[in-house]
């Protein structure tokens, strides 16, 4: 079957990277199967997560977003991506002033201009109740959750819904984290049934942690904005940090800001273009 080539942008936010499609025509989104062939890193593009910009679904929205991870499942939220879409909307002239609103699967989000590339994104109230995030056979809601992993270990987690599920670890040290061991088994043991983006935080001071997110759907990527968020939400709830937190990840800073505990979380951070493409497989 021959298809018309799919017109694409790549964009970055602090690393974690996209493949950014104008579906504001009301054209379906990209099956699974295509996504992957998109993210692939040696036969595709090559990306972290497909963003689809589509219609508004709310009054007043400029446009909305969807997030489509590299092996082709869909995500409730995606931080980064949420500055990559503002921006990429601003570029298109879509979007004016030094505010508006964006809907995304999660709900409904305002930006603010900051200028140059930073953009600062409303991303909603966290959400902990054990079934919100979801988490299974959890009935009551705790700051601090032990878990037993086999073969690992016991572990001591938060866990809270951004629009997208997460578990944050404190850790002495990002560097030493066991990321790539720790992620997947958590992800894979049953606590989450919509697996979970597994973040490891390493507090420096109450304004400043280190972050390295596990992500569903991708693996270890270089930011997660929505992880950074939940990082603070947990981090400030349990009392370890302060509610205005610079947050450094492997690919750039965020700065969260989480006013009180019924207030949404705000993320500050970068949003990048890297270039234009027509995809023609
Ligand atoms: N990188 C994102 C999160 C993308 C979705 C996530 N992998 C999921 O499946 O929930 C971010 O910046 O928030």
């Amino acid at each position: 079957m021959t298809r018309s080539p799919l017109r694409f942008t790549k964009m970055h936010g602090a690393g974690n990277d996209f493949v950014v499609i104008d579906l504001r025509d009301g054209a379906a989104p990209p099956a699974p199967e295509r996504c992957r062939a998109l993210a692939d890193r040696r036969t595709g593009v090559g990306c972290d997560q497909i963003l689809t910009i589509e219609p508004p679904a709310s009054a007043g929205a400029v446009a909305g977003y969807r997030i489509w991870n590299a092996d082709g499942s869909a995500s409730g939220q995606c931080g980064n991506g949420a500055r990559c879409v503002a921006a990429w909307l601003v570029r298109d002239g879509a979007a004016r002033g030094p505010r508006f609103v964006l809907d995304s699967p999660a709900g409904v989000h305002a930006v603010d201009v900051l200028g140059g590339d930073r953009y600062r994104v409303a991303m909603g109230r966290p959400r902990f109740a054990p079934a919100q995030v979801p988490m299974a056979g959890i009935e009551r809601e705790e700051v601090r959750y032990e878990v037993v992993l086999p073969g690992i270990g016991t572990l001591g987690l938060g866990a809270v819904s951004m629009g997208n599920p997460h578990a944050v670890l404190e850790v002495e040290d990002v560097d030493r984290a066991e990321v790539g061991t720790v992620g997947p088994a958590l992800q894979a043991s049953g606590l989450f049934p919509e697996s979970a983006n597994i973040g490891f935080a390493q507090v420096v001071d109450r304004g400043r942690i280190r972050l390295r997110v596990y992500e569903r759907g991708v693996g270890e990527t270089l930011a997660c904005g929505s992880g950074a968020c939940a990082a603070v939400a947990v981090l400030a709830r349990a009392g370890r940090v302060d509610r205005d937190v610079a947050v450094a990840l492997p690919g750039g800073e965020l700065r969260i800001t989480w006013p009180d505990e019924g207030a949404e979380v705000l993320m500050a951070g970068p949003a990048a273009f890297v270039f234009e493409g027509e995809w023609i497989q």
